[in-house]
């Protein structure tokens, strides 16, 4: 067992649900501490898109994303490190994570291919050719600096067959091996694996297995939120779950709407990240607990309430529905910006809620009424 000293990624169990696999808990960081269940939102580029780090600190949020292929690309891991590292670049002296890049390029990189040994791409900035290993990722990461660091793996689209899901896996599981070896900073960065598999019973088992094998200070559950849709998401984590160790993170990438986190609560995850309350705030959709509005449309043109009765956040306290709605038809930053931030806090005071459910014991029940907990993929 690695001395707790050694280990600078630590979980605290502090509450159980009864009636779920649902947990509250606390993780501490080099850089601070986060209550889970957690929502991080992405800085992608070093930034919370359109948000002020006080404005994202205000929202509740207590660790934050950045991504390892984007910063890699530009300015580079070493400029990062040559200003300090990421959290005097993003101005956030909390808990940071960065994903280990392999991800992204099947979303961005138009070019590119996967060998046992990385990955190859094209830079979708200056279109040179980018070979990521997984000793680069982990070399990377340690440069950027973030507290929780992940694994280099191999996801495959949720319908990729039972065949391209074993050979990701073997990858997933011989880079995982590497990534560790690799590391440089073990006892300041926290470096979690990364569960592949699919839908595929068998192979999440055998890959969540050997992960477990190798002691990782934390865990995600990856090559969810792939288009593999809600149910067999949730079959997924019903199985895969509660196979990850009880005294660890449990970490659902990617995900997702209110109603896919609460879901995966309900199995026993505890950190979520995902891009949509500020891809939708840009886009003029807002989330309420009625469901999403979206503030375009011409029914808020002289609405002078604010984004969602009852929220507390500073776009909710400080702007009508109208003047927002203006912003946007008049291209003003401001309209992304307040959505955005709304969008955020409506997260945080759900997960809040869900934390204080699980506090005094009433966390199913709040699940059962809480519409908030049902909203998906506006229908
Ligand atoms: C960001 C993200 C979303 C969804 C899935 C994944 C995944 O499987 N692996 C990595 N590294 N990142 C992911
Ligand atoms: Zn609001």
């Amino acid at each position: 067992m690695t001395p707790v000293s050694d280990v600078p990624v630590r979980y605290q169990l502090i509450r159980k649900d009864t009636l779920s696999g649902a947990r509250l808990g606390r993780v501490t960081t080099p850089n601070g501490a986060f209550d889970t269940p957690a929502f991080m939102p992405v800085g992608t580029q070093g930034t919370i898109k359109g948000l002020l780090p006080d404005h994202v600190a205000a929202t509740g949020s207590q660790c934050i994303l950045a991504n390892t292929y984007h910063l890699m690309l530009r300015p580079g891991e070493k400029t990062v490190a040559a200003l300090g590292d990421l959290h005097r670049f993003m101005a956030w002296p909390g808990p940071i994570l960065t994903d280990s890049g392999g991800f992204q390029v099947f979303s961005l990189a138009d070019i590119n291919k996967v060998t046992d040994e990385m990955v190859v791409f094209k830079s979708h900035i200056d279109g040179a050719m980018v070979e990521l290993t997984p000793k680069r990722s982990i070399h990377v990461q340690n440069d950027l600096g973030a507290d929780i660091i992940m694994a280099f793996d191999e996801c495959p689209p949720g319908d990729a067959p039972w065949e391209v899901q074993r050979r990701a896996v073997d990858r997933t599981l011989r880079w995982a091996e590497k990534c560790k070896v690799a590391h440089q900073r073990p006892t300041e960065q926290g470096l979690f694996g990364i569960v592949q598999g699919g839908v595929n019973e068998d192979l999440r088992g055998e890959c969540a297995q050997k992960l477990i094998e190798m002691d990782f200070p934390g865990y995600a559950v990856g090559g969810l939120a792939v288009g593999e849709g809600f149910d067999a998401m949730k079959k997924v984590l019903g199985f895969v779950t509660p196979m990850l160790p009880e005294n660890k993170p449990r970490y659902l990438m990617g995900v997702g709407f209110p109603r896919d986190i609460v879901t995966a609560v309900l199995t026993g995850i505890d950190m979520f990240d995902c891009t949509i309350p500020t891809r939708n705030g840009r886009n003029a959709y807002a989330f309420t607990a009625a469901g999403a509005i979206r503030i375009r449309n011409s029914r808020f043109t002289k609405d002078t309430g604010p984004i969602e009765e009852g929220c507390d956040c500073y776009a909710c306290r400080t702007f009508t529905r109208g003047a927002i709605r203006h912003y946007f038809f008049a291209g003003e930053m401001l309209g992304p910006m307040l959505v955005s931030l709304h969008n955020i806090r409506f997260y945080q005071r759900l997960m809040a809620d869900l934390r204080q459910s699980l506090a005094d014991g009433t966390f199913t029940r709040f699940v059962e009424n809480d519409p908030r907990c049902r909203l998906g993929p506006a229908a």
